[in-house]
């Protein structure tokens, strides 16, 4: 995996890479940050004009494609513009007119191996999803070749990228530990575990000592998020829920808390942040990851699995609202006894987000909004 790796560092750069499908090469960039000039040097280096791939969940905000992942091609003029209102814009009809976008997605192709191994990459690299991509022409083949020999330009399998998000099963590596005491738990080890890649790592959280044969471990899988769990946002209920946790883990007598680097569901920090501003506009927290090309959640819990295994627990009661962690961690082996709800508090910055995930995305929320009423 280790060109993957280094494609990331790349594209997060804004540098393009090669992805090399069986019979076709094709040069790939992030659209964050690209500038006009930088599309037009990609079109250069690859002597054909680069379209745009995007995800099946913005194509569905766009009104094309039939629910697969797709390539643009990008009409001439004013790229970068159109760029980002056929990519994350939140009014792509009202950015390009309605004429104009239809004109732009009528063109629809299908996507190849190497259009879906870059979004896969850029999923990973945790930047849009979507991607733009340029076959190379023949009459460019030994420029790029060389462009490669002389480190300048650097190459991934497509097969290879494609498989970014799947994790690898069993490798996570277990770092370091320490002892840290909590306000709320004062017998505390912190366990970092880091990804087989070297891209993401996260924290077991072990609260007294849990007899970890016993029936059943009190365990909260707990996923990123800076601006709740660190400043105390009221957007949404992370951090109080981080606390509480903690606290009900202590009361019962021990157990663990994984802290997931998995930011914003999965999207990152910064897709988090332009999440948040689509939210103001009107859209709520589902509607907004749509916009940038994302998925209701983006999240996947095979960390949190292998995690467990390393820490030798098979059978947890489960503190959640949410029936896909539930799910994740059944299909992983685990055998979840229990659930136990966990709840933040209600206010007026999250009542709308916790009314999504209640009504839309299926949280078992009732005893939050009756108490309310
Ligand atoms: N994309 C996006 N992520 C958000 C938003 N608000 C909060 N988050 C993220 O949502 C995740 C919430 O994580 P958790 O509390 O572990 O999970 P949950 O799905 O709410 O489930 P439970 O709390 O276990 O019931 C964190 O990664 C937050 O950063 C938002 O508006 N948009
Ligand atoms: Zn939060």
């Amino acid at each position: 995996m280790h060109q993957v790796e280094r494609a990331i560092f790349d594209l997060r750069r804004g540098l393009p890479v090669l992805v090399v499908a069986k019979d076709t090469r094709v040069l790939v960039q992030a659209i964050e940050g690209a500038a006009e000039t930088a599309v037009s040097r990609l079109g250069e280096l690859a002597g054909t004009t680069p379209a745009l791939v995007l995800s099946r969940h913005r194509l569905a905000i766009l009104g094309a494609g039939d629910g697969a992942e797709a390539r643009l091609p990008l009409p001439e003029g004013r790229v970068q513009r159109r760029l980002e209102a056929l990519a994350f814009g939140a009014t792509p009809a009202a950015s390009l007119g309605q004429a104009g976008l239809e004109e732009c997605c009528a063109a629809l192709e299908a996507a190849g191996p190497a259009d879906l191994a870059a979004l896969a990459l850029m999923r990973r690299a945790l930047l849009i999803p979507s991607a733009l991509v340029a076959r190379v022409a023949e009459s460019r083949d030994d420029a790029v070749t060389q462009a490669v020999a002389d480190g300048t330009l650097l190459t991934v399998a497509a097969e290879q990228a494609a498989r970014c998000l799947d994790g690898a099963g069993g490798m996570l590596r277990r770092v370091s530990e320490a002892r840290i005491p909590l306000v709320d738990a004062f017998d505390c080890r912190f366990i970092l575990f880091r990804e087989p890649d070297g891209l993401r790592e996260h924290v077991a959280v072990v609260i007294g000592d849990p007899a970890l044969e016993a029936a059943a471990v009190p365990l909260r899988l707990h996923s990123a998020c800076l601006t709740g769990d660190l400043f105390g946002s009221l957007r949404c209920d992370c951090g109080e829920q981080l606390r509480n946790a903690v606290a009900e883990i202590e009361a019962l007598g021990g157990g663990v808390l994984l802290y997931l680097a998995q930011e914003g569901r999965g999207i990152g920090l910064a897709n988090k942040l332009r999440a948040y501003t689509l939210q103001d506009g009107g859209l709520d927290t589902l509607d907004a990851d749509q916009i940038l090309g994302f998925g209701e959640d983006e999240r996947r819990y095979g960390v949190a699995v292998d995690m467990l295994d390393a820490l030798g627990i098979r059978r947890v009661q489960l503190m959640t609202n949410n029936p896909l962690k539930m799910a994740a961690l059944a299909q992983g082996g685990i055998e979840v006894v229990e659930r136990q709800a966990l709840y933040g508090s209600l206010n007026d910055h999250n009542h709308r987000y916790l009314s999504a995930k209640a009504e839309r995305a299926g949280h078992l929320l009732d005893e939050v909004f009756r108490a309310r009423r």
